[in-house]
């Protein structure tokens, strides 16, 4: 099998221009079935865009995304049962509850068993007790927990989290990315990570992909980048890149 047909997401010289700017400015990675990467970059970088339109939610200005073999942002309906997505800046209706939130996502999923599923995930994410409020009047952290069950609903083969913990105290945040790893393990799932949390990147992915001004930086694993900048953590790998100091003067 070719790398093309193992990689769950391809973005090949990808670029987003809008009226005010270029967002992404020619990237391109792929990313195998089955792995957990890390997108950093600061603030404006490109990582929403970009994970936007992997979901095939913003259409490129040139270059293209395949995810799971279809072309985004035209195939997307042959793969969206496939993928999901968690941001919280993303709200779900207000006025509806949580279970009937979660409910007609299933519908749009096509889930089997709704009920089931909605009650399986409740229990794993501690939804229990919420889940007959309105979506409208739950905390941050708690609209987070229901974000990542809604994301979670079609057990999705690809998995795009744009700062998943973003709103969470320490003790959640921690709690949530036991949940993710034990689901990347359980599904094997691809999941791509934007990411302002080291530490989270650290934890959950064998990759890094780092983005500034819409371009790939840098693109290695965990402790490759420690290595070649000469770091002990990769905040201060994130510092180096975002202040301009290159490798060989980080050494
Ligand atoms: N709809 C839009 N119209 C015009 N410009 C946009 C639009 N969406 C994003 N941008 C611009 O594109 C650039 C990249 O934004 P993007 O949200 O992708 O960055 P990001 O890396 O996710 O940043 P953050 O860490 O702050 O969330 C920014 O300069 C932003 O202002």
């Amino acid at each position: 099998m070719d790398a093309q047909n193992t990689s769950a997401i391809v973005v090949d010289s990808l670029v987003k221009r809008y009226k005010t700017g270029t967002a992404v400015d020619g990237i391109s990675f792929r990313l195998p079935a089955g792995s957990v990467t890390g997108l950093l970059g600061g603030n404006g970088a490109g990582k929403t865009t970009t994970i936007a339109m992997i979901m095939g939610l913003v259409t490129p200005t040139s270059g293209t995304v395949r995810v799971l073999g279809a072309e985004m942002p035209n195939e997307r309906y042959r793969v969206l049962h496939r993928m999901n997505f968690e941001s919280p800046y993303v709200d779900l209706p207000m006025r509806l509850t949580v279970r009937q939130n979660l409910s007609v996502f299933a519908q749009l999923y096509a889930v089997p068993d709704i009920e089931g599923r909605i009650r399986e995930l409740a229990a794993d994410l501690d939804l229990v007790d919420l889940l007959d409020r309105p979506s409208g009047k739950l905390s941050a952290g708690q609209k987070t927990r229901v974000s990542l069950a809604k994301s979670l609903l079609n057990r999705p083969e690809v998995l795009l989290l744009d700062e998943p913990t973003a709103s969470l105290d320490p003790d959640t945040a921690d709690w949530v990315r036991g949940r993710l790893e034990h689901f990347r393990h359980t599904y094997g799932a691809t999941i791509l990570l934007a990411s302002h949390n080291m530490l989270e990147v650290e934890r959950l992915c064998e990759r890094v992909i780092i983005m500034k001004r819409g371009k790939v930086e840098d693109d290695d694993t965990p402790a490759q980048l420690l290595t070649r900048y000469g770091r002990e953590t990769l905040e201060d790998v994130f510092l180096d890149v975002a202040r301009g100091r290159n490798r060989e003067a980080a050494q």
